[in-house]
């Protein structure tokens, strides 16, 4: 679901910030990933009156299914079919690079393609859509079969970028870490 402006909506339509969930018990609460963003209140006005720009606020998924609810749909296609046999982490390896050799095949002869994918036909859309869901569904079945929580990792990986990376620093720049002097 594509969402325009800043706004966010819960499991009876109504609108919270971005970094809010609607639980099914009613409470809304503030996600780890907001914190985790460095991420404060995104909609406590600034001083001039102002919201503070929330970034890419243009496109944002549906919240389900989670990588967790991937790993187990994943996990039940899987054993309905006695495949887990097939499945060891060098086959889901060369498996998702295959897919992603299948995402290249959908770009490699096209001039620069720009965000949202203007031209695009409805067809094409759907045919990216397919092969970047094989590749997720191969990476996170990677990521289990190698014993590597995902969103955690994700998380912990995003602190680290932020620390690598001090946006006072590098921004407006797309230098490697090591090119930086000091
Ligand atoms: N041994 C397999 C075969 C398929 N799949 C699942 C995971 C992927 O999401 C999708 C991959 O199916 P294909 O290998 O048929 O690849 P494509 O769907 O990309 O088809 P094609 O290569 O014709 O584009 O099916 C799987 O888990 N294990």
């Amino acid at each position: 679901m594509a969402m325009n402006g800043d706004e966010v909506h819960g499991l009876n339509g109504e609108t919270l910030a971005p970094s809010e969930t609607k639980h099914t018990n009613g409470t809304t609460s503030k996600s780890k990933i907001a914190s985790a963003n460095g991420e404060t209140d995104i909609h406590t006005p600034k001083q001039n009156g102002t919201k503070r720009r929330i970034p890419n606020d243009t496109f944002s998924f549906t919240a389900e299914p989670t990588i967790e609810d991937i790993r187990r749909m994943q996990a039940e296609f899987t054993d309905e079919r006695d495949w887990n046999q097939f499945h060891q982490p060098r086959n889901l390896l060369l498996a998702m690079v295959g897919e992603v050799g299948e995402v290249s095949e959908l770009f490699q002869w096209r001039g620069e393609v720009t965000e949202g994918l203007p031209g695009w036909t409805d067809s094409e859309r759907d045919h990216l859509a397919h092969e970047l869901s094989d590749v997720l569904i191969y990476l996170v079945e990677l990521a289990e079969k190698c014993h590597i929580d995902l969103p955690q990792a994700v998380l912990r990986k995003m602190a680290l970028n932020r620390l690598k990376y001090p946006a006072s620093k590098v921004r407006g720049s797309a230098k490697k870490y090591t090119e930086y002097n000091d």
